[in-house]
């Protein structure tokens, strides 16, 4: 069952005194999500990951597109009705210090989303004993605040947070680099293991690609802002050349200066990647790529 769709989701950025000057940094991201899986969301760095992970739960709006959460299209919903959905589609971001008042005790914060789930005391204490025991928390860190902690130990903060509140989709992004290797493997295993039993749904944004490879097979291949590879598979069998690049299964050229007639404002009309593939031809430079569905693959690239 799919859960969420994105459906040609786009963002552009304005700035200058009459927003004349725009940014645009996600290009039509068309993606399902299901119930219980794991997704993965590869790129490098300034491809519009985390871009795109605030999008999703609709932290930033899109520009263009839709995103559907249960046949419910989020950017048409009222700032009320999207903080409820908002509490099912849980954002763990790279920097947990932002995500918590540094004026508020650990405790608050995490009680703080609980208050609309009419549970009595004594669950709130034994829901928190055991994410907190779940997660290797000390109870004791209630009462600290978040300066107080180290960033691994308020990322596991946040996790704990977010599994309060028994959301249908959780979105990760590079949760893992916080954290003591010593303690990586085992915050993903538990993640993994909950998402069995709850069946909870994960976008895990990650740089490791050892790591996406232990945890799913169904990956996105993003640069700069544009879904180039998507399937399942990819990681054993890179199609794109983009994704053997990526993957470190080839060189790219050195960067191209686009000429006068396909300068950086028409970037979006060709191949984002255009400008370093080692494989392009001349059709590459004619227009955007096709989409090509393939068995349980879909590639963007002429070559296909
Ligand atoms: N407010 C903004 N205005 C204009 N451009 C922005 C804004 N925020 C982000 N960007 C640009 O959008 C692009 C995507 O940024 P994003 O943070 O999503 O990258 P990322 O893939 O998550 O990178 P990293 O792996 O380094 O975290 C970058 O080029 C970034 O400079």
């Amino acid at each position: 069952m799919i859960i969420l769709r994105a459906i040609n989701l786009s963002k552009t950025f304005s700035k200058g005194f009459l927003k004349t000057k725009k940014t645009k940094v996600i290009n039509n991201v068309t993606f399902n999500l299901k119930k219980g899986e794991t997704l993965a969301l590869i790129g490098e760095s300034g491809s519009g990951k985390t871009i795109l992970s605030k999008l999703l739960p609709l932290l930033i709006r899109p520009t263009s597109g839709k995103i559907i959460f249960k046949n419910l299209d989020l950017t048409t919903l009222t700032y009320n009705q999207l903080h409820k959905v908002r509490q099912k589609i849980q954002l763990i971001p790279q920097t947990p210090q932002k995500s918590l008042n540094p004026k508020w005790k650990i405790k608050k914060s995490m009680l703080e989303p609980l208050k609309i789930q009419n549970l009595s005391k004594k669950e709130i204490k034994k829901n928190l004993y055991n994410t907190f025991s779940i997660l290797q928390l000390d109870m004791e860190y209630l009462d600290r605040y978040p300066h107080e902690l180290s960033g691994g130990q308020l990322q596991r903060i946040i996790i704990a947070r977010s599994l309060f509140l028994s959301p249908d989709i959780i979105v990760c992004d590079e949760i893992t680099s916080m954290l003591d290797v010593s303690i990586q493997a085992y915050i993903v295993n538990t993640l993994l293991k909950l998402q069995k039993k709850l069946k909870t749904s994960y976008v895990f944004i990650s740089h490791d690609i050892d790591l996406v490879k232990n945890i799913t097979d169904k990956v996105i291949v993003i640069h700069n802002g544009e879904i180039l590879e998507q399937g399942i598979g990819i990681l054993e069998n890179p199609l794109h050349p983009y994704t053997l690049f990526l993957l470190g299964k080839t060189d790219i050229l050195s960067p191209i200066k686009l000429g006068s007639n396909l300068n950086k404002a028409d970037h979006y009309s060709t191949c984002p990647f255009i400008t370093k593939c080692p494989v392009r031809i001349s059709k590459c430079f004619k227009g955007e790529p096709p989409t090509i569905k393939l068995k349980q693959r879909i590639v963007r690239c002429f070559l296909f």
